[in-house]
C-alpha cells in the first residue's frame, strides 16, 4: 500500500536523508553551538522531563467523521496512525509550567517561546480599518459553484470541519481564525488529502486553498507516529514541503501555517532568499515539520533530482487558480494516480470582482489613472478605507509611476524584483497598514497575496497571459468580498483581446463591443501567440482535467487513469504541495521569482 503520513514519518529513519536537501545543506553550514536535538512533533508539549510522559490525548473519530470511502482506492484509511494526537493543551508554552512545547528535555530550543501568531491580527491590520464596516466573510458567495474530480475513488466530501478529525488544537485555531464552515475548495480537498492521494487542485483565487492544504499536513504531521532521527546529525528533516513562486507569498503561507499549528506542536520555518540567512538557519536548526520554501525556477530539479522520494512514495499536492494543459501536463510529471479538482470554472475570476476593461492610448494612461484615484476619492472610496493596486509591465514603469503619484498628492510605494528583499517587505507593510494606500507592483505581487482592504486592482499595463491577469485582478474580491478591477487596453494588448472577451464572458461581466471586435479581429490569425489558453473549447480556462481531453497522448502512460503501479510502498512521505503555476519548463513562462 501506499505511504500515508503517518507511514512517511514511521519510516523516516530509512530515508532520513531523503529530503529537504537545501534545507540540509543549510544546515551543515550553521555554527555548531547552535545544533539542538530534534523532538518529534508527537512527544512537545508534553510535560517536562521530570513529569513521566502522559499519554497524548486521543480524539476519537466519530463514524460521520470518516466518510465511506474515505481513502480511495488501496482501500481503507491511509493513515495508519489512527486517530488525532491532540497535543494542544491550554497554558501552552508558560503559565502551566513545565508544560509545552519548550520545556521538554531535548526539545528544540529550550529557550524558544511559541510566539502567538495571533498576538498580531487586530494591531495591525484591523486597527487601522477600525471605522470600515465590517462586512464579514461571505462564503455564501461560493455556494453555487460547480465542482468537478475526477480520478480513481474520489474520496466524498465533507460539509463541515468538525467531519474531519483534525484533532483539537488545530480546531482551536481554525475557531481562532474565525472560519466557520470549510469554503468549497477545502470541503473536496481536505478529504482528498487526508486519504492520502496526490492531487492537483483548481480553485479561483481567494476561495482558501491555503487552508486546504495547510489543515491536512498539520493534522497528518499531528498523526503520525514518532519519528527516529538519527543522532547527532546536523540535519533538519522536513516532514512537508511547501512550494511558493514568490517570496511575499512564502512569507504569508509561513505566517498563515503558523496560526493553524499554533500549540499542535508542529513547527513550520520559511527559507528564501534576499533575506538574512543567519536567522533563517538558527531557525532551521531548531527543527523543522514544515518548510515554507521559494525555489525560483528549480522546481523540477528539487523534486527530480535531490533526495526527494519518487512520486507514488510521496505525496504531492498542487494548487492554483489556473491550471493551463502545458502546466498540467508538466505537473503530471511530478503527480502519481492523482485526482483532479476544480472548483468554479476554474481559472476564471470570480463574479466577485466586477471587471471594467478601458480604451487607453498609453499616452493617456497616467492621467487616466488620476481621474479614477480622483473619482474614487470623491466616492468616498480611498486612503486606508480602499487600498488600490496598480500592476505595470517593468521594473522602471513602477519607480517612476510611484513617484509620479507621490508628487501629484497619492501616496503611493512600489514592490518588484530590483528592491531589496527589505524594502519589499517595507512596501507590503506600508500598503496593508494603509500608510501608502496604492502600492504599483510587477508580477512579483501577482499570486496568492492575501491583503485585506484591496478594493481596486487596476492593470495599468495588462500582462501578455491571461493566467497573470486572472492572478492580478484576484488580489481584490478575496473571501466572499466584492471589488473591482480595472484594465487599460489599446492595440498593443490585441493577443489578450480574446481570451480576455471570453473570460470576461464566463464570468459574467460586460464585455465592451470595441473589445469583442478586438476578439474577432485577433481570432483571426493575429491573437494566440503566447496565449495558451485562446482556444480549445471548454479546457479553455483550465477548469478540466487534461486527462479528459482525446487528443492527450505522452506516450508511456502507465500513470493516468487506471496507471496503478503507484504505491511503491513504505517511504519518507515528504508532501510537496505546490503553489502557483510555472514550472518554468521549455516554452512555458515562469511567474516564479
Ligand atoms: N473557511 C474559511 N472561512 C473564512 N475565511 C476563510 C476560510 N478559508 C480561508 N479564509 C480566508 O480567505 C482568504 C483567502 O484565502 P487564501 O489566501 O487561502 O485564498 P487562495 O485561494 O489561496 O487565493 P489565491 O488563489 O489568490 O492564492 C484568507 O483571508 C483566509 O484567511
Amino acid at each position: 500500500m501506499r505511504t500515508s503520513w503517518a507511514d512517511s514519518v514511521a519510516n523516516a529513519e530509512s530515508s532520513a536523508a531523503a529530503t529537504g536537501s537545501s534545507a540540509s545543506n543549510a544546515t551543515a553550514a550553521a555554527p555548531r553551538h547552535a545544533r539542538s536535538t530534534y523532538v518529534p512533533p508527537h512527544l512537545r508539549s508534553r510535560p517536562s522531563s521530570s513529569e513521566p510522559p502522559a499519554p497524548a490525548p486521543v480524539d476519537a473519530p466519530s463514524a460521520a467523521s470518516r466518510p465511506s470511502g474515505y481513502g480511495g482506492s488501496a482501500g481503507g484509511n491511509r493513515w495508519g496512525g489512527g486517530p488525532v494526537r491532540d497535543l494542544g493543551r491550554p497554558g501552552f508554552g508558560g503559565s502551566r509550567g513545565g508544560g509545552g512545547w519548550n520545556s521538554r528535555t531535548g526539545g528544540w530550543d529550550r529557550r524558544e517561546r511559541e510566539v502567538n501568531p495571533f498576538a498580531n491580527d487586530d494591531e495591525t491590520t484591523e486597527a487601522a480599518f477600525d471605522d470600515q464596516e465590517n462586512t464579514g466573510i461571505n462564503f455564501d458567495a461560493y455556494e453555487d459553484i460547480p465542482v468537478e474530480t475526477s480520478g480513481e475513488n474520489v474520496p466524498p466530501p465533507v460539509n463541515t470541519f468538525a467531519e474531519i478529525d483534525l484533532g483539537n488544537a488545530l480546531n482551536e485555531n481554525i475557531r481562532r481564525c474565525k472560519y466557520v464552515k470549510p469554503t468549497p475548495v477545502q470541503r473536496h480537498a481536505i478529504p482528498i488529502s487526508i486519504g492520502g492521494r496526490d492531487l492537483m487542485a483548481c480553485a479561483q483565487t481567494g476561495s482558501g486553498k491555503t487552508a486546504a492544504f495547510c489543515f491536512p499536513i498539520i493534522s497528518g504531521i499531528m498523526r503520525g507516529p514518532p519519528a527516529q532521527r538519527p543522532r547527532g546529525a546536523r540535519m533538519v528533516y522536513p516532514l512537508a514541503l511547501i512550494l511558493s513562486p514568490t517570496r511575499e507569498l512564502s512569507v504569508q503561507i509561513n505566517e498563515e501555517a503558523r496560526k493553524f499549528a499554533y500549540q499542535t506542536g508542529v513547527r513550520v520555518v520559511v527559507a528564501y532568499g534576499g533575506a538574512p540567512i543567519n536567522q533563517q538557519l538558527r531557525d532551521l536548526e531548531r527543527g523543522v515539520d514544515i518548510l515554507v520554501a521559494t525555489p525560483g525556477r528549480l522546481i523540477r530539479k528539487i523534486v527530480e533530482q535531490m533526495d526527494m522520494s519518487p512520486r507514488g512514495v510521496r505525496q504531492t499536492m498542487l494548487f492554483s487558480a489556473t491550471f493551463p494543459k502545458e502546466i498540467q501536463t508538466l505537473a503530471s510529471d511530478f503527480l502519481s494516480n492523482y485526482i483532479f479538482l476544480a472548483v468554479g470554472r476554474v481559472g476564471s475570476s470570480t463574479d466577485l470582482i466586477i471587471q471594467r476593461v478601458e480604451f487607453v492610448l498609453e499616452s493617456d494612461k497616467r492621467s487616466h489613472l488620476m481621474d479614477l484615484l480622483h473619482a474614487q476619492k470623491a466616492n468616498g472610496v480611498h486612503g486606508k478605507q480602499a487600498l488600490t493596486l496598480v500592476f505595470v509591465e517593468t521594473k522602471k514603469g513602477a519607480d517612476s509611476l510611484e513617484h509620479w503619484l507621490c508628487m501629484n498628492g497619492f501616496p503611493a510605494t512600489t514592490i518588484h524584483g530590483d528592491r531589496t528583499q527589505q524594502e519589499r517587505e517595507y512596501a507590503l507593510r506600508s500598503f496593508k497598514s494603509g500608510a501608502t494606500p496604492i502600492l504599483v507592483a510587477t508580477d512579483v505581487a501577482a499570486r496568492g497575496l492575501d491583503i485585506p482592504h484591496v478594493a481596486h486592482v487596476v492593470n495599468f499595463d495588462l500582462p501578455n497571459d491571461i493566467d497573470d491577469y486572472v492572478h492580478r485582478i484576484g488580489r481584490t474580491g478575496r473571501a466572499g468580498k466584492t471589488g473591482l478591477a480595472t484594465a487599460f487596453f489599446n492595440d498593443g494588448n490585441l493577443n489578450l483581446a480574446r481570451p480576455l472577451a471570453e473570460l470576461m464572458q464566463e464570468s459574467n461581466q460586460e464585455v465592451p463591443a470595441w473589445l469583442s471586435r478586438y476578439a474577432a479581429r485577433s481570432s483571426y490569425g493575429g491573437g494566440g501567440g503566447r496565449n495558451r489558453r485562446s482556444g480549445g473549447g471548454g479546457a479553455r480556462f483550465g477548469g478540466r482535467d487534461f486527462r479528459r481531453d482525446s487528443t492527450f497522448s505522452r506516450g508511456g502512460g502507465g500513470d493516468y487513469y487506471g496507471g496503478g503501479g503507484g504505491y511503491g510502498g513504505g517511504g519518507y512521505g515528504t508532501a510537496s504541495p505546490g503553489y502557483g503555476g510555472g514550472y518554468g519548463g521549455p516554452g512555458v513562462t515562469s511567474a516564479w521569482d
